[in-house]
C-alpha cells in the first residue's frame, strides 16, 4: 500500500468516526459498545450458527442480512451466549437484533436514574416496566430483567405473539417470575382490509393500548413501546437490505406509528401519574416533532427525545412524564448573589429559543436600556442607565438614581418547549439589593404573557 492509499484510508477512517459521532451512537452501557459481535468466534462456539457465516474478501465473518434464518439464528446465540436466555420465534415473526434492542432498555435505565423528575424509590424496590407490543420475541422484557433485574407486564393482542411470549418466558426460569404476558382483550378485529387502508385513517381505532390493559391500582415505573411503524405493509416493505422478518400485525397500523403513539399519549393523560415515564420509540423523525407538539398541548411535565443509532438504522425514542420535575431544575428565580434564573416551560410550538432572545431585547430596548445580542452564545449584554429606564424602575422604590446597572442575560435550552433565563451581573459590578430580581421579575412577566400565557398557573406551583 502507499503512502496516498494509507493517508487516505486514515481520511475515510477519520470521516466514518466524523459521521458516527454526527449520527450518535450505541449506548455506552452496551454490552457490543466496544465488542460488537465476533460472528466467527459465535460460529466456532455455536455449531448451528456456522452455515450463516462467510468470509469477505479481507477475510472478515460476515453474515447475510437479508436472510432470515441467519438474523434469528444470530439472535439466539446473542442472546444465549451474553444474556444465558433460551429463545426462538416462529418463521416469519419479527425478529429482533439484540445490540439494537439493548439501547432502549439503556436510554430508560438513564432516565429512571436521572433527576429530571424527583425519585420515589426507596430502597431496593424491583423496576416495574410495561412493553406495549411485546411481540413472539419478548425482546425487551427479557433484556431489562437479564440485565437488570426488572419486572414487566408484556402485552400483544395476536395469539401467536402471546403463545410465543409465554414460551419464552418459561424456557427461561431463571427470570421468569419477573415477567407477565398479557392478553389485550378486545372486541372487533382488525381485518386486512382495514390494515391496508390505513393511510386513509388517521385516527387509532384499534385495541386498547394502556386503557383497559391496565389494572385498577396498578402502578409501573415506565412503559416502553416498538410500535407497529407503518400504515401500510407495501411501505414496511422498502428496505430492502433487512430481513428481519415481521407479521401484517407487528408492523402496520392503520394510521401507522403516529396514530398508535397519539394514542398511549391520551391514554397517558387519563393514567396520569400512574406511570413515572412513559416512553416510545419513533420510526420516522417527521413524526417525532409532531409528537411533541401533541404533549406540549396535554400539558406534561416533562419531554426527553433520543436517537438510537445501530449500523444503518436510525430511531427516535420519546419520554414524557406528569411527575412535576425536581425543584432543583425548574425552580422559579434560583437567586445566588449575583445571578437569578426562571424557568419558561410550555413555549407554544411556534417560537424558538431566538424568538425569546429578540423579545428580552426588545424588552429591555423599548424601556430605555442598551442592549447588545449575540445571536451565536444565545446572550444580551444590557445596560440599565438609570436615568433613562424610568419605565423598567417604576413601582421600584429603593433605586439610587445615580447608579447604572449592567449585566447579561442568556437563554438556554432545556427541554423542548422549556427555557432557562439566566441574568448574571457583570463581573465587579454589585448591584442595590432586589433591583435585578425586581427588573427580572418583569421580564419574567412579559415573556410569560408573550409565549406562554396558559401556562401562567401551571408554573406556578411547580
Ligand atoms: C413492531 S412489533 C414489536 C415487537 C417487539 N416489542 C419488538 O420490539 O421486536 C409491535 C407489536 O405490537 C403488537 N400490538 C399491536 N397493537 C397492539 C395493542 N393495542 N396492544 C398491545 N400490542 C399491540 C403487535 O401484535 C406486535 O407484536
Amino acid at each position: 500500500m502507499d503512502i496516498y492509499q494509507k493517508s487516505n484510508q486514515k481520511e475515510s477512517q477519520k470521516m466514518g468516526k466524523k459521521r458516527k459521532r454526527e449520527r450518535g451512537s450505541i449506548h455506552p452501557r452496551n454490552k457490543y459498545s466496544d465488542n460488537p459481535p465476533d460472528f466467527g468466534v459465535l460460529a466456532s462456539l455455536y455449531p448451528s450458527f456456522q452455515p450463516y457465516v462467510f468470509y469477505s474478501r479481507e477475510g472478515k465473518p460476515r453474515i447475510d442480512w437479508k436472510d432470515f434464518n441467519a438474523t434469528r439464528e444470530l439472535t439466539r446465540v446473542l442472546l444465549l451466549h451474553d444474556h444465558s436466555i433460551t429463545w426462538w420465534i416462529p418463521d416469519g415473526q419479527l425478529c429482533p437484533t439484540v445490540p439494537n434492542r439493548s439501547n432502549y432498555i439503556h436510554w430508560i435505565e438513564d432516565l429512571l436514574s436521572s433527576d429530571i423528575i424527583p425519585n420515589s424509590q426507596e430502597g431496593n424496590i424491583v423496576i416495574k416496566g410495561f412493553d406495549i407490543g411485546t411481540g413472539a420475541n419478548c425482546i425487551y422484557p427479557l433484556l431489562g430483567a437479564s440485565l437488570l433485574g426488572w419486572s414487566f407486564v408484556g402485552t400483544d393482542v395476536t395469539d401467536v405473539a402471546l403463545e410465543w411470549a409465554e414460551r419464552n418466558v418459561k424456557n427461561n426460569p431463571q427470570i421468569s417470575n419477573l415477567i407477565e404476558i398479557r392478553k389485550v382483550d378486545f372486541e372487533e378485529e382488525l381485518t386486512e382490509k382495514d390494515m391496508k387502508n390505513g393511510d386513509k385513517i388517521k385516527n387509532y381505532h384499534g385495541p386498547p393500548i394502556l386503557m383497559g390493559v391496565v389494572k385498577s391500582g396498578e402502578s409501573f415505573d415506565f412503559c416502553m413501546c416498538n410500535p407497529p411503524f407503518f400504515e401500510t405493509m407495501e411501505e414496511s416493505g422498502l428496505n430492502p437490505n433487512t430481513s428481519c422478518g415481521g407479521t401484517l400485525a407487528e408492523m402496520v397500523c392503520p394510521g401507522g406509528e403516529q396514530a398508535f403513539i397519539t394514542r398511549i399519549i391520551e391514554d397517558s393523560v387519563q393514567l396520569q401519574q400512574s406511570f413515572r415515564w412513559y416512553t416510545s420509540m419513533v420510526g420516522k423523525k417527521s413524526n417525532l416533532k409532531s409528537l411533541i407538539g401533541k404533549l406540549r398541548e396535554v400539558g406534561v411535565s416533562v419531554v426527553k427525545t433520543t436517537e438510537f443509532v445501530q449500523g444503518q438504522t436510525c430511531r427516535w425514542g420519546v419520554a414524557w412524564s406528569f411527575v412535576p420535575p425536581s425543584k432543583k431544575i425548574i425552580s422559579s428565580h434560583v437567586a445566588s448573589k449575583n445571578v437569578l434564573t426562571f424557568m419558561l416551560q410550555g413555549i407554544q410550538r411556534n417560537f424558538s429559543a431566538f424568538h425569546v432572545l429578540q423579545s428580552i431585547e426588545s424588552f429591555f430596548h423599548t424601556n430605555g436600556a442598551t442592549c447588545k445580542l449575540n445571536a451565536s452564545t444565545f446572550h444580551i449584554d444590557i445596560h440599565v442607565a438609570m436615568s433613562n429606564c424610568k419605565e423598567i424602575l417604576k413601582d421600584i422604590d429603593f433605586v439610587d438614581q445615580s447608579n447604572d446597572l449592567q449585566f447579561r442575560v442568556t437563554v438556554f435550552e432545556q427541554i423542548p418547549g422549556t427555557l432557562l433565563i439566566r441574568g448574571s451581573l457583570k463581573p465587579g459590578e454589585t448591584s442595590v439589593p432586589g433591583l435585578l430580581s425586581s427588573i427580572f421579575q418583569k421580564l419574567e412577566d412579559a415573556l410569560r404573557n408573550s409565549f406562554c400565557p396558559q401556562k401562567l398557573s401551571n408554573s406556578d406551583h411547580v
